[in-house]
């Protein structure tokens, strides 16, 4: 398999598209950052006070060259960018209220992301992910006809690559919403070059138990062969039914998928945040995300647990995001 960076790289070349990172002192940002910016695939710009990423950036031998570093307050712009702010939130906030909410990095800096100067944010490595993604639902928002964005996983070990969403937003969703986010990881895992073989989720298989859980991924795979009659869907499916052939056999042998599923649609947040934790700890998974699906603009966030090289990958992956479709 073609490798998933190289290609994204190939991609980016010569595109230096601008991500912001609102997280400009933590020392993991300050470290990709650098790199990014040696690589010139990314332009990366830090928030923050300057002289405490400095500080960071030297306490640790990081030569920070001539990253472009931007203070909230301090922007010539940060007037206009209140007042766009009160007019995007259409009679949800004040001027007042602007101007106190854009002293936030992640806001100001969605902000940034909404008015063009840059073109995709990456934070959540000390935020929560409430706190990151709020301000990309509020001023983002979702691309028409998709009515909740949601947050997948492209894991990986050796050649292996799946899909594992949602991870990051909505805690309970309904049979529409998880249809919705199985279209959108199929979206998701063509762009990285894996062809999607979706599973629906749940503790049963074709009908081993009937419970309101199970009934509603029923339905979600009903929807969602609607709303995508070519994709490759089924459910519902316990994980090694979706997974082992073997077991496919013997639970679900009149399936599409053939205990072959690469995608797989858990069927709550508990469940999908878990999962890709289990995966990713104990069966020693890269985890690359949460990669936010269905927004106007790309704005994705970091578990606080991310590596310098988690932080990296997913302002490449951020910044092809931004491309326009035809070339992601
Ligand atoms: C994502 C989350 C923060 C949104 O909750 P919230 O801030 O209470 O959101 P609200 O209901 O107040 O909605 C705020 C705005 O976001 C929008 N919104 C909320 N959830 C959304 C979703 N999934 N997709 C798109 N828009 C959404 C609302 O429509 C609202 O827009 P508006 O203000 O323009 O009307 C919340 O669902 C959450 O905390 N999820 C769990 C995150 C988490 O901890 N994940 C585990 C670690 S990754
Ligand atoms: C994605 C995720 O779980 O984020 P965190 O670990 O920061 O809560």
């Amino acid at each position: 398999m073609t490798d998933v960076f190289s290609e994204i790289k190939r991609k980016l070349s010569g595109k230096r598209k601008t991500i912001i990172l609102p997280e400009g002192t933590d020392l993991r940002i300050v470290e990709a950052a650098s790199r990014l910016h040696s690589e010139g695939f990314v332009k990366p710009v830090l928030l923050g006070d300057e002289t405490q990423i400095a500080d960071t950036a030297k306490g640790a031998g990081i030569d920070l060259m001539d990253i472009e570093i931007l203070v909230p307050e301090a922007d010539p712009e940060f007037e206009e960018l209140c007042e766009r702010f009160v007019d995007r939130r259409n009679g949800k906030a004040t001027i007042e209220q602007a101007r106190e909410l854009l002293k936030d990095p992640n806001t100001y800096g969605t902000m940034l992301v909404y008015t063009g100067r840059a073109d995709g944010l990456v934070s959540g490595a000390v935020h929560s992910t409430a706190d990151t993604v709020r301000p990309a639902l509020q001023i983002i928002k979702t691309k028409p006809n998709i009515s909740r964005t949601s947050g997948a996983f492209i894991m990986m070990r050796g050649e292996e690559r799946l899909v594992f969403a949602d991870c990051a937003i909505t805690v309970n969703p309904t049979a529409q919403e998880l249809a919705e986010i199985a279209v959108e990881s199929a979206k998701t895992a063509r762009a990285f070059g894996i062809e999607p073989r979706v599973a629906m989720l749940s503790f049963s298989t074709k009908g081993s138990a009937v419970t309101e859980e199970t009934t509603k991924v029923v339905e979600a795979a009903e929807i969602a062969k609607k709303l995508d009659p070519e994709l490759l869907l089924d459910g519902e499916f316990q994980f090694d039914a979706a997974y082992v052939p073997e077991v496919a056999k013997k639970k679900a042998p009149d399936s599409v998928i053939k205990g072959d599923a690469n995608v797989f649609i858990f069927p709550s947040l508990e469940a999908g945040n878990i999962g890709y934790k289990l995966t990713q700890r104990l069966g020693n998974y890269e985890a690359i995300g949460p990669i936010l699906q269905g927004l106007n603009a790309p704005v994705n966030d970091l578990s606080r647990g991310c590596s310098v090289e988690d932080v990296y990958k997913l302002c490449l992956i951020t910044a092809v995001q931004s491309l326009p479709d035809e070339e992601q």
